[in-house]
């Protein structure tokens, strides 16, 4: 996926200014950066949800058509579930993508199982838990054999269990060679799972690269300062008692 100075302007503001991003294949990457910075409009464009004012997204050296983005996927940080059954949800996603029969059958019935969502197959899909609804998301995105799948904060509003779970989803996908692009806020989250890390600031594409150097030794200023903020944040959610402190 590669994104070539990719501009989008609204409300008299640019807000995605030149984005140049190469997501390279079966590579998991991490879209980072302060809350407004664009994470959510670049995967709506990359994603082809939007169009640019100005610049272009190609996958496999094509441009975004519509076949290409039926090879795509996207899951939100709420999830959209139609108001029908959970295999209802998932035999939908199917039947657009054109799968019938036997083969379908056999999607539905590994995607429930992937999801632990067996025994509420026939339950409505909008009941589900919040945990719930976001792994039925991502079966359902990966029960048509995505060959690249977008994650918008998908564990945002998440407890740890779920969040594991939904973790350990994409990780599956991704050693099934889906190439996954996730907006993630948690560093831990991204130390996790992320292998490449795509940092944004107001709209500009500041640092891209392998997780470990970005994370570890951000060259861009904006990206020191998010990342120690963060740190700063994590370390405040668990804080220490140092000799000396009084209860
Ligand atoms: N259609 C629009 N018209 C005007 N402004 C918009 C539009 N869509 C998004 N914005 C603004 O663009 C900026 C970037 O939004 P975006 O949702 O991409 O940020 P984000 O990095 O995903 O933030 P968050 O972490 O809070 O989800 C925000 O200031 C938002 O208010």
């Amino acid at each position: 996926m590669e994104t070539r100075g990719l501009v989008f302007d609204a409300g008299g503001k640019r807000l995605i200014d030149g984005v140049e991003l190469s997501i390279r294949p079966g590579r998991l990457t991490a879209v980072m950066g302060a809350n407004g910075a664009g994470k959510s409009l670049l995967l709506r464009l990359m994603h082809g949800l939007i169009t640019p004012g100005a610049g272009a997204v190609q996958w496999r050296g094509r441009p975004l058509d519509r076949a290409a983005r039926l090879k795509q996927a996207m899951v939100f940080q709420r999830p959209v579930m139609l108001r029908r059954s959970v295999l209802a949800n998932i035999r939908f996603a199917l039947a657009v993508r054109g799968f019938t029969g036997a083969e379908r059958a056999r999607r539905e019935a590994e995607a429930l199982e992937r999801a632990h969502l067996g025994a509420l197959a026939r339950s409505p899909a909008r009941v589900l838990s919040g945990g719930e609804q976001q792994r039925l998301a991502v079966v359902r995105a990966l029960a048509c054999g995505p060959e690249l799948l977008f994650l918008d904060e998908p564990t945002a509003s998440l407890d740890p269990a779920s969040t594991h779970a939904i973790e350990a989803l994409i990780r599956e996908a991704r050693t099934e060679g889906v190439t996954v692009v996730v907006i993630t806020h948690d560093l831990g989250q991204a130390r996790r799972l992320a292998e490449d890390v795509a940092f944004l600031h107001e709209g500009r594409l500041t640092e891209f690269g392998p997780a470990a150097r970005v994370l570890d030794a951000p060259r861009s200023a904006a990206a020191r300062a998010w990342i120690d903020g963060r740190l700063y944040l994590e370390h405040d959610n668990h804080p220490t008692t140092s000799k000396g402190d009084a209860p």
